[in-house]
């Protein structure tokens, strides 16, 4: 048992040389620590001896004191704690900060092994790869081997491209079994790495392996499957998917890299530059887009898997997104890559790419939509303590207000995204790819312009906070200069758009007005 004392006595504790302070009912001892504090010696200092709960709260986040738990030295005698401080694995009780099921609500769509899966991916997350997290994001290089190793360990890293074949021999949280995975355990995957508020540690650790992978799980040789998807989902090696250029982005025909057969035909050779290519920086494996005839458009575009060897290059690309995304200009310049590692058939990559960009866009409505819900937690939770003009920002109706746009909106999204992956589960593959191909594209128009608005109403809510990179702002900071990336890969806003209303005019009845 901790240390015990009285209010008075820790009132005695209250000079430069012997400073003491209460946070909710916990006794520090700041008296080293003063020197060093980012907020100011003085001011720290000036508080010496007294209960800090409320300056506390106006100026740190919680993490703050897990940091510096070497500080406690005891609580206050016969009182219990009015702050509750999160445990790994808690359902958060604020408002809204949760998919309703969690909040008391009834749904159709989750059950016992979902409930179950999300705590221990929760309490994997929080204290296993937080931390590194909380270190490495926004900065280079990004999550450690180690951190791949472990995620691949717990079956994380298989778990990010879904069901299906590939998760046999990746034991899963929970004791999941690999029959019973279905898309809500994937979502849930999804959506507890983005509920770590680290945008850009978190796209290292899976942004290119679930879109990089599934070429190879679907359209790979027998030998090629069976080398590189263990080495990919065991955090040994990274792999990314290598298809947009300067000229080409969401008009994939477009592009301009070749690859043509040595004369031997045991080889092509490489040549041409990819932009925007997401892990690029620190992938083993390219998943690259090549044509390999001479004509234009989609025809003669092919699929290969290309390892990082002579002739590959990657440079950064600074975004306003995040160094640790490892997003890159890459070259292949006479790069030779073994024809076994074709992808499909020849002058098919363009059917190669199509087949996993409903579940690439499924999976950015997901992160897209978790990432808003944090902010909208955020925001409650900056609303209740922080006081300005004599009151809390909640007894403002315009913050109420604009709290209640940014819930009524992440609430429909989310109800849509929860259809939509039950459809998932009770269709084959190639259904969804007729039938789901125009409600996921509008649902990520709809996730993102959600994500804008929700963007916009909270910064207003943090002020300067809001734009800054540390403290209390830190989440809707990296929220309002990523969420941009959602908009606009995976196809873009207004590419989705048309697609989604040209996808519902081909079942168009001839009917009338
Ligand atoms: C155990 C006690 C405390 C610890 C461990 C602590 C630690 C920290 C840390 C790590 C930061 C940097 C936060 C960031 O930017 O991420 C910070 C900032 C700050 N702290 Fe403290 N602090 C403590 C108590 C206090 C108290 C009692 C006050 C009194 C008002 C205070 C005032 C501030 C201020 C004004 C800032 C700058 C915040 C900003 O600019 O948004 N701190 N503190």
């Amino acid at each position: 048992m901790s240390k015990q004392f009285t209010r008075q006595e820790v009132a005695t504790h209250s000079t430069h040389k012997d400073a003491w302070i209460i946070i909710d009912t916990v006794v520090y001892d700041i008296t080293k620590f003063a020197s060093l504090h980012p907020g100011g010696e003085l001011l720290l200092l000036d508080y010496a001896g007294k209960d800090v709960t409320k300056e506390f709260y106006g100026f740190h986040r919680q993490e703050v004191l897990r940091k510096y738990k070497k500080l406690e030295i005891g609580t206050i005698v016969n009182e219990k704690p009015q702050i509750i401080l999160n445990t790994p694995e808690a359902i958060s009780k604020v408002p809204y900060a949760e998919p309703s099921h969690l909040q008391g609500f009834h749904s159709p769509y989750y059950n016992k092994s979902h409930i179950e899966y999300r705590k221990a991916v929760r309490k994997f997350i929080r204290t296993e790869i937080h931390h590194d997290g909380l270190q490495k994001d926004d900065s280079n290089p990004p999550a450690s081997k180690e951190v791949y190793q472990l995620c691949g360990k717990a079956g994380l890293l298989a778990a990010n491209v879904g069901p299906g074949k590939h998760l046999d021999g990746f034991p899963q949280l929970a004791g999941i079994k690999p029959s019973e995975f279905d898309y809500f355990h994937e979502l849930i995957c999804h959506e507890e790495f983005t509920n770590n508020g680290l945008p850009g540690y978190t796209d290292s650790l899976g942004s290119g392996l679930v879109i990089g992978l599934p070429p190879i799980i679907n359209f790979g040789s027998p030998a090629l499957k069976a080398k590189v998807i263990p080495e990919v989902l065991r955090g040994d090696k990274i792999i990314c998917l290598a298809i947009s250029e300067p000229g080409a982005g969401s008009d994939v025909a477009g592009m301009l890299t070749t690859a043509r057969k040595t004369p031997d035909g045991k080889h092509y050779i490489v040549n041409g530059v990819k932009k925007w290519i997401t892990n690029g920086t620190f992938s083993d494996y390219f998943t690259t887009a090549v044509r390999t005839g001479t004509g234009k458009g989609a025809g003669d575009i092919s699929m290969l898997l290309i390892e990082r060897k002579h002739g590959v290059e990657t440079k950064a690309i600074k975004t306003s997104h995040n160094v640790t995304t490892g997003t890159a200009y890459v070259t292949f310049e006479n790069c030779l890559v073994p024809v076994e590692n074709l992808l499909g058939k020849e002058g098919q990559g363009f059917q190669v790419i199509m087949y996993n960009f409903n579940h690439e866009r499924w999976v950015m409505i997901v992160c897209c939509t978790a990432a808003t819900r944090l902010v909208i937690e955020e925001c409650f939770k900056w609303a209740n303590q922080r006081e300005v003009f004599g009151k809390k920002l909640i007894e403002q109706p315009v913050i109420r207000n604009k709290l209640a746009h940014m819930v009524s909106k992440v609430e429909a999204v989310h109800s849509w995204l929860e259809n939509i992956t039950y459809q998932m589960n009770n269709m084959s593959y190639k259904e969804q790819s007729v039938k789901l191909a125009g409600p996921i594209a509008l649902g990520k128009l709809l996730a993102t312009r959600v994500a804008h608005e929700v963007s916009d109403d909270a910064t207003q809510i943090f002020g300067g906070r809001g734009i800054t990179k540390t403290g209390m702002g830190r989440i809707i900071e990296s929220f309002q200069r990523t969420y941009k990336f959602q908009a606009i890969l995976g196809g873009s806003e207004e590419i989705l758009a048309d697609l989604g209303i040209r996808q519902a005019m081909r079942s168009f009845p001839n009917a009338r007005l």
